[in-house]
């Protein structure tokens, strides 16, 4: 097998936070640097905020920037980006900003100025044309989606605001529709 070869692509960096460290890929081969938070914070339970990372970035065009979570965190505390994954756009010049809710039921979670909150992985996006067709070509999955294939697992309670849509899966009704 060959190794992987890949040069790291060159971006630049801001620290809108003078102390902030650059962030850092925790192993070779990792896809995401981990980004900190530069004020801490406490959450409680279903509560989110949104946190400074400290750095702006310019990436080159071709690229964009996804700010996923840290399963550690996922695990441990119930800690979840409300956007994940979020995007960071090349042109964007502002600071990166962590959106982060704590989805555990219970206990709130605190976090410390520099701790690691979230990862930024890299990549290249590709830029697309749309053009409008009255019908697409045909596919094997055609409109089967969310569940089509079955194998999932049953919803505890079901039934309440929920609907039985036309391809055999729930679609929650919301009670703001329409307002
Ligand atoms: O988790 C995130 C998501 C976004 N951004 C920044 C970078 C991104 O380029 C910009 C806009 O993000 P997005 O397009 O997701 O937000 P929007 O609500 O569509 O805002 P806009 O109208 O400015 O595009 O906000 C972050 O710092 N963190
Ligand atoms: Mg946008």
């Amino acid at each position: 097998m060959s190794q992987n070869t890949h040069a790291p692509v060159d971006v630049l960096i801001r620290r809108v936070d003078p102390e902030v460290p650059i962030p850092a890929y925790g192993h070779p081969g990792d896809a995401g640097c981990d980004l900190v938070t530069t004020v801490a914070a406490e959450l409680e339970p279903g509560e989110r905020a949104v946190l400074p990372t400290g750095v702006s970035i310019a990436l080159p065009d071709g690229y964009a920037a996804f700010v996923h979570p840290r399963s550690g965190l996922a695990a441990r505390c119930g800690l979840a980006l409300v956007n994940a994954p979020g995007t960071v756009d090349a042109g964007y010049r502002g600071e990166i900003k962590v959106i982060v809710v704590n989805l555990d039921p219970r206990e709130s979670v605190r976090f410390e100025r520099f701790d690691r909150i979230a990862q930024l992985v890299v990549q290249r996006v590709e830029k697309v044309r749309f053009h409008e067709v009255a019908e697409l070509p045909g596919s094997a999955r055609a409109d089967g989606g969310f569940g089509s294939t079955g194998g999932h697992a049953a919803v505890a309670g079901s039934g309440a605001g929920q609907q039985q849509g036309g391809n055999g899966y729930a679609s929650v009704v919301s009670d703001r529709e329409g307002q």
